[in-house]
Order: C-alpha cells, then structure tokens, then sequence
C-alpha cells in the first residue's frame, strides 16, 4: 500500500490526477461514548469537500479519522474503512506515519513551532520525513510557501522567528508546512476560525486555489464559508450523517429537514 501511495507522489512530473476518498461504514469512540455512526462519504479528488453540523456532530472527530489522528487519543478507537486510491488506510500493514505523510492536517489554532524559524518550520518535516537537505530542501521550502500564498511576505525573513508573523500568516505558514511534506489530500479543522476577516478571505482564496492540485476536507462552523468554497458539502448530527451533496443543491433544497432546520437557523 505504502509503495502505491507513493507512486502517487510524482506530481511534480505532471498534473495530479488526485487522491479520493471513500469512507465505509466508520465508526468513532472515545472510550465508551461513541461519537460517529457508520458513516459513509466519499470526496472526490481535486475537490473541497465541507463538513458541517452544530458543535459536538462530530465534523473534527471525521476529519481526524481521515488522516489515523483519532486514534492517537488514550482509549479512542476507529472502526470501518478509509479507502485512499483504492487502499484502506486502516488496513493491515499500514503504517499512521506514512498515512500522515500523504493525508495532511490544517488546525484551528495556527500551531507554528514557536522557537524555530520561518524557513525552519517548514523544512523541518521534508529533512526529516524526506531526507532532503541544501538546494533541493530550499526549493521545496520556496514552493511550499508560494503555494500557501505566503512566500512575497516572507522571502527577505526567513530566517525570523514564526512568532513574529501575523495569525493569519501563521496559518498559512502551517498551511505551507503541510504541503511541504506534498501530501495528495489535506484535512483542514475550522482553519479560518481564529483569523480576522481579511485573513479569512485570503485563505479561502488559497483554498480555492489549492483544489487544483489537492483534495481537500475542510471542516466549518461557517456555512456561509461552505457556500462559497466547497464544491460538495456533508450535514452531521449527533455523530450522524445526515445528508450531502453539491454545495449549492444541499443549501437550496435540502432533502432533510434536519438540514433545512440547521442551513435555515432553526438550532445550531
Ligand atoms: N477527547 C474527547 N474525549 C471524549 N469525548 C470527546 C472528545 N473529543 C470530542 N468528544 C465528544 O465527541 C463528540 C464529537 O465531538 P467533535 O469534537 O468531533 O465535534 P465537532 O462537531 O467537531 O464539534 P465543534 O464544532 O464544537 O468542534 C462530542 O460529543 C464531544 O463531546
């Protein structure tokens, strides 16, 4: 599996053709509580896929089973299936590492590593992961960062601390780290959610921009948010999905009324 996940990564050759997702029958506990229910999605590649619902559903949980981050929580568990281009990331062998290599992760909070450089937070996972050091480590560091919109602020810093960005380059520093390790899909938990409105629009535009080249899940208190970047977007309740579809159809006419209860402002 780890070597067909690989072969995928070559996209430096010609355009990607993308990874998709196909979630089967997934289950989710922390301890006893179960908090998803056999949940079934599939995200297309190349796409911006939304997870949203009121707080407690579930979209976080979701997105953490995406990428085996759940299940590093004392007593947390996973059951079901994870397909990435035809292999299921829980499947026998796989290692977690190697699946986080290739399905990356966005946080809500910008989480730079705070003693290290601009250049540094974003070259370290391709020194360690990759192995790749001098001119070929640079370039990746400079793609890396053009690609989250962020390089023309930074090129004559690199050398600076990451604190002393702003919360919005921040994040999209986080956003360049995670390309840096040139995943296939990345997974994004409520990334707009501590930046101001101008830091917001940049990396929704940056989202936009990324679906080109990856397959991403972005999960969202904000539905005006999911209007205007998703292509297709999922409704939870209480650890259940509810309904999904195109974007604009799931908004315009829903087919449940648990959905058309939420998107019209009745709870939630
Ligand atoms: N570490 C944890 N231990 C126990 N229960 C948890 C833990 N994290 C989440 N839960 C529970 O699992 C359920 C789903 O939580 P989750 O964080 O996935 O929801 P969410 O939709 O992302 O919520 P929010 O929008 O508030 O972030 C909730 O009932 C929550 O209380």
């Amino acid at each position: 599996m780890d070597q067909a996940i690989v072969e995928q990564t070559s996209r430096s050759v010609s355009r990607p053709a993308g990874m998709a997702l196909s979630i089967e029958q997934l289950n989710a506990w922390y301890g006893r509580k179960q908090a998803l229910f056999d949940i079934n999605l599939t995200v297309p590649p190349l796409s911006v896929t939304a997870l949203i619902g009121p707080s407690g559903c579930g979209k976080s949980t979701l997105v953490r089973c995406l990428n085996r981050l759940h299940e590093t929580l004392p007593g947390a568990r996973v059951e079901g299936r994870v397909i990435a281009n035809g292999l299921d990331i829980y499947g026998r062998g796989i290692r977690p590492m190697n699946v986080r290599r290739h399905i990356g992760m966005v946080f809500q909070q910008p989480n730079p590593l705070p003693t290290r450089s601009i250049f540094e937070n974003v070259a370290i996972g391709p020194r360690l992961n990759l192995g790749l050091h001098g001119s070929r480590l640079k370039e990746l560091v400079e793609r890396s960062l053009q690609q989250a919109a962020l390089w023309e602020e930074v090129k004559d810093r690199l050398h600076s601390p990451a604190t002393s960005l702003s919360g919005g380059q921040q994040q999209r520093l986080c956003i360049a780290r995670a390309l840096a390790l040139e995943p296939e899909v990345l997974l994004m938990d409520e990334p707009c959610s501590a930046l101001d409105p101008i830091s917001t629009l940049q990396v929704e535009e940056l989202i936009t921009y990324l679906k080109r080249q990856y397959t991403i899940v972005v999960v969202t208190h904000n539905m005006q948010q999911a209007a205007r970047i998703a292509d297709r977007t999922a409704f939870f309740l209480h650890g259940h999905l509810i309904e999904e579809g195109e974007t604009q159809q799931l908004f315009t006419h829903p087919r449940k009324k648990e959905t058309e209860d939420y998107i019209s402002g009745r709870f939630g």
